[in-house]
């Protein structure tokens, strides 16, 4: 194992990102250590992708600095790192197979053999495949030179839940090896799955942690009623951070009496329950927050 794969393998100290008058990235200073898998949330816009392709050096910093096994990260260092970008990266005019040589001929590693699952695809163009199945092409071409991190931009994003799972085997098994994962994801069961979560809202990391440090303190209310939609319209419209889940609704970080009120107003009969909030909610309510700063 390399001195870089023992500790810190992805790392940004103060990283500001500025387009123009626009901060995407405000100051941003987290890390990933070998072997783990750490979760990067936030809502649409948050500043995820941006720091990602910072920490890969694919767009200089505006202030701050990235490193990634342990130094800047150069050209050299980048070959040790394995990418899934949300476009995935593949060339969709090349069969599965050229697409693969392809990469191991740049890395110089051996080109990966198909698991029996994407077995029969080799000879299919990849823009004729599936996303699910291009998604699993572009892992395989990413840690096909054994890479010492990796970063997955929302790596499962339009992927059905049998691919997912063999998705997130894989990340398993690479941080099991020793591998640092860095992981974008706007799903809620897969942030329960990373061993620490960072939450990005409006450009600047708001919280970390494991799942309960995230959520911290913030609680939620159950609104149990028939009149879901207008139950959802009158709080909506109230500014209340509510979400329909289904036909349940759930109003995040919000008085009791005040929640009743508007429901009272509208004419929808409820029962409300105080109930821990979940990861979901804990990000609406630091979204909500991170506006507010910004638009005064
Ligand atoms: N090249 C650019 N020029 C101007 N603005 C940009 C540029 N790249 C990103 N942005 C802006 O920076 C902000 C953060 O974008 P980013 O793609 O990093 O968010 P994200 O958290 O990855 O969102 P998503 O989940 O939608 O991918 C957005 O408001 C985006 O419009």
């Amino acid at each position: 194992m390399t001195a870089s794969a023992t500790g810190q393998v992805i790392e940004a100290v103060d990283v500001t990102r500025r387009f123009g008058s626009f901060t995407a990235v405000d100051d941003v200073s987290m890390h990933v250590e070998a072997g783990e898998v750490v979760g990067l949330l936030g809502a649409n816009g948050a500043g995820k992708t941006t720091l990602m392709r910072m920490l890969l050096g694919l767009l200089p910093t505006s202030e701050g600095r990235t490193r990634i096994l342990g130094g800047s990260p150069s050209r050299a260092r980048r070959r040790r790192v394995g990418y899934v970008p949300q476009n995935l990266g593949l060339y969709r005019d090349m069969t599965v197979r050229e697409n693969l040589e392809f990469v191991s001929a740049t890395y110089g590693s051996a080109v990966p053999p198909l698991p029996d699952e994407l077995s029969a695809f080799a000879r299919v163009l990849v823009g004729d495949l599936p996303l699910g199945t291009q998604r699993q092409i572009a892992f395989l071409a990413a840690l096909s030179h054994a890479p010492e991190a990796v970063l997955l931009d929302e790596p499962t994003s339009g992927v059905d839940a049998l691919s997912r799972a063999r998705l997130w085997d894989t990340i398993r098994g690479q941080s099991d090896a020793g591998v640092g994962v860095l992981v974008t994801t706007h799903y809620m069961q897969e942030a329960q799955q990373c061993d620490r979560l960072l939450l990005m809202a409006g450009g600047r990391l708001v919280a970390q942690g494991s799942e309960a440090d995230v959520i911290g303190s913030t609680r939620a209310l159950a609104v149990r009623t028939g009149d879901w939609a207008a139950a959802f319209a009158a709080l909506n419209a109230s500014g209340a951070a509510v979400i329909l889940d289904g036909r349940a609704v759930r109003v995040a970080d919000a008085d009791r009496d005040e929640i009743a009120r508007v429901l009272r107003e509208a004419d929808v009969d409820a029962e409300i329950d105080a109930v821990p909030a979940t990861i979901e909610e804990r990000m609406l309510v630091l979204a909500r927050e991170a506006k507010a700063a910004t638009t005064g």
